[in-house]
């Protein structure tokens, strides 16, 4: 495996690959890896046949409160693993790399962003679209993989490249991979490494809960009702704080009160003992 810390390397690697007729995919992630980053590498090996992994923490995409600071970095660790897994190129920019002096561009994606972790974390779709959007420019992926953890993410990804011809056949580019859970059903996320032991035991009332939920809503229940359930659950089971626990439609991230015959999604971010976890679900409309 190549480790490239260099945009001019970078150009070089990916000149042979594509001098070669090789199908190259992208699989983007901040570090710090687990099963689930390691789930994406594998997809992306059945479908290409050149693997890119990036790692890189954005720092535009983290508020100022957020933390960018102690989000963990472990990237000789993360590089033994990528190699185990057979990735071919490492691409791991520094942050002048990625944003050199003057840096003065930013791509909003309107709509999809603005509602959920869009409007809890003002500014950070802009800023995982620009990242994604350079990622793109420089690896030039043929396809390039998402986890449904971030379904908002791969929503606004998926119009991105949409709205700006990226990766064509844009809908066959960009691919969802379904979230990788532990056993107890939390999924699996580089930030679970911040709870202590009794914390991340406790969380695993966030998809215990929202299971409980989506069967109420799939057998006929008050979505409403059953919403108000989930957060209340949420709170009892040691969550101090409920960003939202909603029902959306799948594809626009648009808030729905009634199911119809369009895919729906169950979205909840909530915070326990000072960190933030995300996660969603389908929801079936009652048969
Ligand atoms: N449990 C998971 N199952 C499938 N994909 C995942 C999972 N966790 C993360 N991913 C995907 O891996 C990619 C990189 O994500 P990232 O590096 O932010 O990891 P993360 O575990 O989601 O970290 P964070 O705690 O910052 O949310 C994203 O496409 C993300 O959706
Ligand atoms: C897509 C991404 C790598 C952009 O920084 C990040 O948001 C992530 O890891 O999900
Ligand atoms: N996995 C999404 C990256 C973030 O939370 O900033």
């Amino acid at each position: 495996m190549k480790s490239i810390h260099r945009l001019d390397h970078l150009r070089e690697e990916i000149a042979k690959f594509r001098a070669g007729h090789q199908r190259i995919a992208l699989v983007p992630t901040m570090g710090a890896l687990h099963e689930g980053h390691l789930t994406l590498v594998r997809a992306a090996r059945e479908r290409a046949d050149r693997v890119a992994v990036s790692i890189f923490v954005n720092p535009t995409q983290f508020g100022p409160n957020e933390d960018l600071a102690a989000y963990p970095r472990t990237l000789e660790a993360d590089s033994e693993l990528l190699r185990q897994e057979g990735v071919d190129l490492l691409w791991a920019p520094n942050v002048p790399e990625m944003y050199p002096e003057g840096f003065a561009t930013s791509i909003s994606v309107e709509g999809v962003s603005a509602d959920f972790c869009g409007a809890s974390r003002p500014g950070h779709f802009a800023g995982v679209a620009t990242v994604v959007c350079k990622l793109f420019q420089q690896v030039q992926p043929d396809i390039a993989l998402f986890g449904e953890k971030d379904w908002q993410q791969l929503a606004v990804i998926r119009r991105m490249a949409r709205d700006l011809d990226l990766l064509l056949p844009y809908a066959d580019a960009i691919i969802g991979v379904p979230t990788v859970r532990e056993p107890d059903g939390l999924a699996l996320s580089s930030r679970n490494r911040y709870l202590d032991t009794e914390h991340r035991a406790r969380a695993a009332v966030l998809p215990k809960a929202m299971r409980s939920a989506i069967e109420s809503i799939e057998t006929g229940g008050s979505i409403p009702d059953a919403l108000a359930r989930l957060e209340a659950t949420l709170r009892e089971g040691g969550f101090s704080k409920v960003d939202y626990a909603a029902l959306a439609d799948a594809a626009t991230l648009q808030r729905v009160d009634t199911l119809s015959d369009r895919p729906a999604r169950l979205l909840v971010a909530a915070h326990i003992a000072g960190t933030r976890l995300i996660d969603n679900m389908p929801v079936n409309a009652p048969s």
